[in-house]
């Protein structure tokens, strides 16, 4: 029998629906992968911003990836939200025991402006979970913090893609261009070769969970055995078409539509 496509989360979350393991799970269910989440940190937030945020104890984290990990296998998992050094050991203690695709999205700041991992995290993730990484999604910002290189064109881009996995040890990484003013440009370098995915820039300030919705479509697609490429590929149409029919509700950046690749227009 086939293996049933399923695929883990470990972040936090947005009681909004936008981002965090909402984002997640609302896109594995969209793209018919049977999803799972451990929740690292509790955020209260929304469109507008972070208002509070409440860590999980670090056994309860370990816990909840006992009680996954001893029950049901999965093809893939991402990492979000871990938002201090004793929350990004206790995780890579366990998942170091996976024999699984492992997709980083090196969440650091929201798109409303607001901090999610503390300073002295920034090394521990570059140092101890990102040379784990099957990938890594960095956008410009957080592409600089790890490379310590600034990033403004293109070829800045490609550049710390290639730095990010010879130098810093990801099997692969995609440098995400959503912060460029003209296109929406995405390089992946996979240790050989570099894949360019552009869209036009589409003018819209939904874009909350951008970054969590793409990640979490790659390691759905990932998990139903799909190519690195192809999986890109695919999530990059998922997430444009998501931003493109993105929801104006909320009084700040809106959410992306994850359903909007249906192809059924909601609003
Ligand atoms: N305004 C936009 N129009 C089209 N694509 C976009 C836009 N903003 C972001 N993207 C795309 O969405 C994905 C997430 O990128 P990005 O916004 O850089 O991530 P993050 O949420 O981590 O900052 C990338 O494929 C990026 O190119
Ligand atoms: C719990 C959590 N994780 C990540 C993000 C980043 O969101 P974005 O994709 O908009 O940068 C967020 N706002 N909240």
């Amino acid at each position: 029998m086939k293996p049933i496509p399923a695929a883990l989360t470990i972040a936090g979350t947005d009681p909004s629906g936008g981002a965090g393991i909402q984002a997640d799970l609302k896109t594995f269910q969209e793209l018919k992968t049977y999803g799972m989440s451990v929740i690292t940190s509790v955020v209260a937030q929304n469109t507008t911003g972070v208002q509070d945020v409440h860590h999980i104890p670090e056994h309860m984290i370990e816990q909840q990836l006992k009680s996954v990990m001893s029950d049901i296998p999965f093809q893939a998992f991402k990492t979000g939200m871990l938002a201090n050094p004793g929350i990004m050991d206790a995780v890579a203690e366990k998942i170091s025991e996976l024999n699984v695709l492992y997709i980083m999205d090196p969440v650091m700041v929201t798109t409303s402006g607001d901090t999610l991992i503390s300073e002295d995290s920034r090394d521990y993730l570059r140092d101890i979970l990102l040379p784990m990484s099957t990938l890594v999604t960095p956008n410009m910002p957080e592409a600089e913090v790890i490379t310590g290189e600034k990033i403004d064109t293109s070829e800045d881009m490609q550049q710390a893609a290639k730095q990010i996995v010879h130098e810093f040890g990801a099997d692969a990484a995609l440098v995400k261009g959503g912060h460029l003013q003209d296109e929406a440009v995405d390089f992946l370098y996979d240790g050989k070769m570099m894949h360019t995915f552009s869209t036009e820039r589409i003018n819209t300030k939904n874009t909350h969970g951008t970054g969590c919705t793409y990640s979490a479509a790659i390691t759905a697609y990932l998990s139903q055995g799909c190519t690195l490429s192809d999986a890109v590929q695919n999530a990059k149409d998922f997430i444009t078409a998501a931003i493109r029919d993105s929801f104006p509700i909320g009084n700040g950046s809106g959410p992306t539509n994850q359903w909007a690749h249906r192809a059924e227009r909601v609003n």
